[in-house]
């Protein structure tokens, strides 16, 4: 028998070993919840037969309402210890299936004793033994199995720093209870477990890392120091995987203050929401709160607005380049998206304090009530030292207090005779119960007609100044809309350069007249969203979620420094972690985008994350960068393909995985495209090849490939509006697949013709690294300039399928 028989032996005793243990504790577990269940459902039956109601005096209404109390409460209690005792009966299920998958032994300083410490999902104490089989990989010690090869080793602890010697480091790969491969590790975690991983197919839903999280990684996963963590990763580095792995750790480590509740990721769209919903539950953790920026602009802005979002901004960036308006609106995202543009804002709100605050007429039954130009007396009549949103709120309780005298001289009017005339029945009876409680002297009530009319005049006037108060309530006395488009317009021009600092743009007043007709039109362009909404914050001000204790943000570097000043914000109490590839910067407002002339933004040798401005924004003592070079996603020759493509000639490490090179096919036409098309595809699925992608420019080649396509083979179009997509072959805008990966990606028309600005290398770039396996790219005539710069041995060329 080899040393390696031995030990396989002797792991698969200890694995059949907990697994017996686990099994054990799964029915003692399993029989609680049924206990507990069966209790609840008692309780739930007999509730109000343990409860004595008696409402015959204030002293037995009060015992009543105790005793319901205490009943409800010891059903919550009920509840919440079901669900615990089910929460841990599907962790032992889960640990029943894979109870680890790893090892280290270790030996501390000073002893002799070599521990050996598993570790799993989740950890498992077994009380009869009173030992430890199974360590939670968020342990402490567990991070010996991440950070160190054998050798010298230490790992902090509550109490401080423990030293010793990793003796043994050892990999598992266990299914359903069964050892299928077990591996001694040297250096980093295995190649070969993290080859058979890689070398999976794709899945429709993002799988979690936890057996073979790398030490860089590890280093971002429980990185507890900063206030803000910036990392800027290769395509396919793990910065998603990452980045849920350390909501997972944050939990676990911070579990009595902070839970899925607190937590909130933003994620570049619902698609993509749904490809990660499954990691944190295959982890045994609730899933965080998962949001997009477009859905909080829209819950704010949505009912007043029609909000543009990014993608149709994008699409206008992709295909109106002949607009003569194109460049105008260009420069004008670009500016609204900048630091200065968040300094003529703050400016501008100060400004406002002393001038040119604009309000709306408070109208009832087209006549005016109070005018703007009252409104606007009593608030500069306001002490000018109260800051504007202070000032705004005792305005809103002038307001309110104006409105009942007002609501009082309304009632002898004539239109309230009528409507007390055209009272229905069930309004009669709502206005007599609505003064019933306003009424205590019940005799009084309908006490001769006249004080009837008295009583149902007012009822009438309180229902119909209802909208007008809940008007004033909701501050909407003050015109924002108008207050956004005066700063676009000629009088404003001294003001903004009088902001010390501000240099407007060339064609600012082309991007003025743009503005404004936008605006007239009740649409809210997606660059104009953040600056209304935050200058909307800083006149009513901030509404903010203190609860949130920490926001992660994927593709962080489509954020502008607007949006960012404004989510910080927003989360005023709450940890950052940005995750972000500069090379994936598509968007015009993005962080670094390849158009960006501005100072800050731009990634160069002594900038080389272009997140400057965030750590301006956070203070340099609170904020971190960490980078990813290593790819793991593609292949060794799709990374180097796609690397090539990069102007700056990006450190970007292959994982060591090989497969094909890339396949660049010429095509004559659209016809002879579409063929060749439809033939890799039958080719590739002939191959096992699940997950395909086809990759478009723009929403609208998206849906003519679908055409051409869906009568040959079955393919399905994906647009912005769906939030989740299947195995299979799909069809979309490469701008949609931010994030997602696919074991074979085809892009639809490499074309010369369609990709040759500058602005859309990294969209091109983008799209070729969503692949995992397979990338073929098919053109017509003549090959974008981004692949035939590259070197012709990248890639195989041919001219047909
Ligand atoms: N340590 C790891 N072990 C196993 N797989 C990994 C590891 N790190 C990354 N991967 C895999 O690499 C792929 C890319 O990961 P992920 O999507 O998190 O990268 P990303 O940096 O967010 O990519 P992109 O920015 O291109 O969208 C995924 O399939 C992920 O499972």
């Amino acid at each position: 028998m080899t040393m390696h028989d031995r030990a396989w032996n002797e792991e698969e005793q200890r694995l059949r070993r907990v697994a017996g243990l686990i099994k054990t504790r799964v029915n003692e577990v399993g029989q609680l919840a049924e206990q507990r269940l069966e209790t609840a459902i008692d309780t739930n039956r007999d509730f109000w037969a343990d409860i004595t109601v008696n409402m015959n005096n204030p002293d037995e209404i009060m015992e009543t309402y105790t005793s319901i109390n205490q009943q409800s409460m010891v059903m919550v209690n009920q509840e919440r210890d079901l669900l615990h005792a089910e929460d841990t009966l599907k962790q032992l299920l889960r640990l029943h299936d894979t109870p680890y998958f790893g090892r280290i032994d270790f030996t501390e300083s000073g002893y002799q004793d070599t521990e050996s410490i598993y570790i799993g999902t989740s950890s498992f104490f077994d009380e009869a033994t009173q030992q430890y089989w199974i360590y939670d990989w968020r342990a402490p010690i567990s991070n010996l199995f991440y950070d160190f090869p054998p050798g010298p080793a230490s790992y902090k602890t509550p109490g401080g720093q423990i030293d010793g010697t990793v003796e043994l480091k050892r990999q598992y790969v266990i299914r359903q209870g069964e050892m299928k491969a077990m591996f001694d590790t040297g250096i980093t975690i295995g190649d070969e477990i993290l080859q058979t991983m890689l070398g999976q197919n794709a899945d429709d839903r993002m799988k979690s890392i936890v057996a073979t999280i790398q030490k860089e990684q590890n280093q971002i996963i429980r990185d507890d120091r900063h206030q803000v963590l910036i990392v800027q990763g290769a395509a396919g580095s793990g910065k998603t995987s990452v980045a849920l792995q350390r909501v997972a750790y944050l939990m676990y480590k911070h579990r009595n203050t902070l839970n899925a509740d607190n937590m909130v990721l933003f994620s570049p769209n619902d698609l993509f929401n749904s490809y990660i919903s499954t990691v944190l539950p295959e982890l045994g953790e609730t899933n965080m709160q998962q949001t997009t920026y477009q859905q909080y602009l829209q819950y704010r802005l949505g009912s007043r607005y029609n909000v543009e979002d990014q993608y149709t901004q994008m699409e206008y960036r992709l295909t109106a380049r002949n607009d003569p308006a194109y460049a105008i609106r260009q420069s004008g995202i670009q500016f609204k998206s900048s630091h200065a543009f968040i300094r003529i804002m703050d400016s501008y709100a100060q400004h406002l304090e002393q001038a040119d605050m604009i309000f709306k007429d408070l109208r009832f039954r087209g006549k005016v009530l109070i005018s703007q130009q009252q409104l606007s007396d009593y608030f500069y009549g306001i002490d000018p030292s109260i800051k504007l949103s202070n000032r705004v709120q005792l305005m809103k309780d002038w307001l309110l207090k104006e409105l009942k005298a007002l609501a009082k001289a309304e009632r002898t009017e004539a239109w309230v005779k009528e409507a007390m005339e055209l009272l229905d029945k069930d309004e009669y009876q709502k206005a007599f119960s609505t003064m019933e409680e306003r009424n205590t002297d019940q005799e009084q009530l309908f006490y001769d007609a006249k004080q009837e009319a008295f009583l149902l005049s007012r009822y009438v006037v309180h229902q119909n100044f209802q909208p007008l108060r809940r008007k004033i309530k909701k501050l909407k006395f003050i015109n924002i809309h108008a207050l956004y488009k005066q700063l676009f317009q000629e009088h404003s021009r001294s003001l903004l350069e009088s902001i010390e600092g501000t240099l407007l743009p060339a064609d600012w007043e082309a991007i003025c007249l743009q503005t404004v007709a936008q605006l007239d039109n009740q649409q809210l362009a997606f660059e104009d969203a953040t600056p209304l909404l935050y200058l909307n914050e800083l006149i009513e001000g901030f509404q903010s979620y203190n609860t949130v204790r920490h926001v992660i943000i994927d593709e962080a570097q489509d954020y502008s420094a607007f949006q960012f000043t404004f989510l910080k914000r927003l989360f005023p109490r709450s940890k950052m972690t940005l995750l972000g590839d500069m090379n994936q910067a598509i968007y015009t407002n993005s962080t670094v985008t390849s158009e960006s002339n501005e100072k800050n933004n731009v990634d160069t040798p002594s900038n080389p994350h272009g997140y400057n401005h965030v750590i301006e924004l956070f203070g340099a003592g609170q904020t971190d960068i960490i980078r990813l070079v290593r790819s793991y996603r593609s292949t060794r020759e799709i990374v180097e393909f796609t690397k090539a493509m990069l102007p700056n000639g990006e450190a970007i490490e292959p994982f060591n995985r090989n497969g094909e090179k890339p396949l660049v096919l010429r095509a004559t036409d659209i016809n002879s495209l579409t063929a060749s098309v439809i033939a890799d595809l039958n080719a590739l699925q002939a191959e096992g090849i699940q997950s395909i992608a086809i990759l478009t420019k723009t929403a609208e080649e998206s849906r003519v490939a679908y055409e051409r396509l869906f009568p040959s083979i079955p393919v399905a179009l994906i647009t912005k509006n769906d939030h989740s997509f299947e195995k299979g072959i799909l069809i979309m805008p490469a701008y949609l697949a931010k994030g997602l990966e696919f074991d074979a990606v085809l892009l639809w028309n490499a074309s010369h013709s369609q990709y040759d600005q500058e602005s859309e290398r990294k969209l091109f770039y983008t799209a070729c690294t969503r692949a995992m396996h397979r990338l073929h790219i098919f053109y017509i005539d003549e090959l974008t300039r981004f692949i035939l710069a590259l070197n012709a041995h990248a890639y195989n060329h041919s001219e047909t399928y």
